[in-house]
C-alpha cells in the first residue's frame, strides 16, 4: 500500500520469520550503546544494538546474555533486562521480529570482542548514525521513554 509506507511488513512474501534478540545498554549519562555492523554482514557499516539471532531451543533473555559476552564481553543477567519494544519489519529475504531490552545493569567493560567499533552516544544523537531501517522506530520510542 503506497500511501502507507511504514512499517514495512510484507504481508504475503511468505517471509521465514528470524527472531533477533537486541540490548540498549544505557549508561548512568543516559547514553545507548550502539555497536557497528561488521565487513562482511549483512549491512555492513551500520550502527545495530548489539544483539542476535536466537537460536533453535533458546529464549532471548539468554541469547542476549550470550551475545553480550561474545559481542561485548560483558556479564548481564535476566533480572536486569527489561522488555521495551519491538521491532516487526520484512527484508528482502525475511521478517524480522526483534525484541528490544533495556538493561542498565552489567559486569564487565564494554569492548568490541569480534573488532566492531562501540559508541556511547546520547539518546539525541542517535539519529546521526545510520542505522538498519527495522531499528528507526525504536528510536523514536527511546527518544520518548528517556
Ligand atoms: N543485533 C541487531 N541486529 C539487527 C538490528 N537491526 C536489524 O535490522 N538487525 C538485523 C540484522 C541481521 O539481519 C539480524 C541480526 O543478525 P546478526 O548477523 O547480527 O546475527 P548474529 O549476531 O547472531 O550473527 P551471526 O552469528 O548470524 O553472524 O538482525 C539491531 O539493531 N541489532
Ligand atoms: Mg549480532
Amino acid at each position: 500500500m503506497d500511501d502507507c509506507p511504514e512499517p514495512n511488513v510484507r504481508i504475503n512474501a511468505g517471509l521465514p520469520v528470524v527472531l533477533v534478540a537486541a540490548i540498549a545498554l544505557i549508561d548512568p549519562d543516559g547514553r545507548v550503546l550502539i555497536a557497528e555492523r561488521p565487513e562482511g554482514k549483512s549491512m555492513a557499516g551500520m550502527w545495530e544494538f548489539p544483539g542476535g539471532k536466537v537460536e533453535e531451543g533458546e529464549i532471548p533473555e539468554a541469547a542476549l546474555i550470550r551475545e553480550c559476552k561474545e559481542e561485548l564481553g560483558i556479564d548481564i543477567t535476566a533480572a536486569c533486562l527489561a522488555p521495551f519494544a519491538f521491532a516487526s519489519h520484512s527484508y528482502e529475504k525475511f521478517h524480522l521480529l526483534m525484541p528490544l531490552y533495556l538493561c542498565r545493569k552489567w559486569e564487565g567493560i564494554v569492548q568490541g570482542m569480534e573488532g566492531q567499533r562501540t559508541k556511547w552516544v546520547p539518546i539525541r544523537d542517535l539519529n546521526e548514525y545510520p542505522m538498519p531501517p527495522a531499528d528507526i522506530p525504536l528510536l523514536a520510542m527511546l527518544r520518548d521513554f528517556l
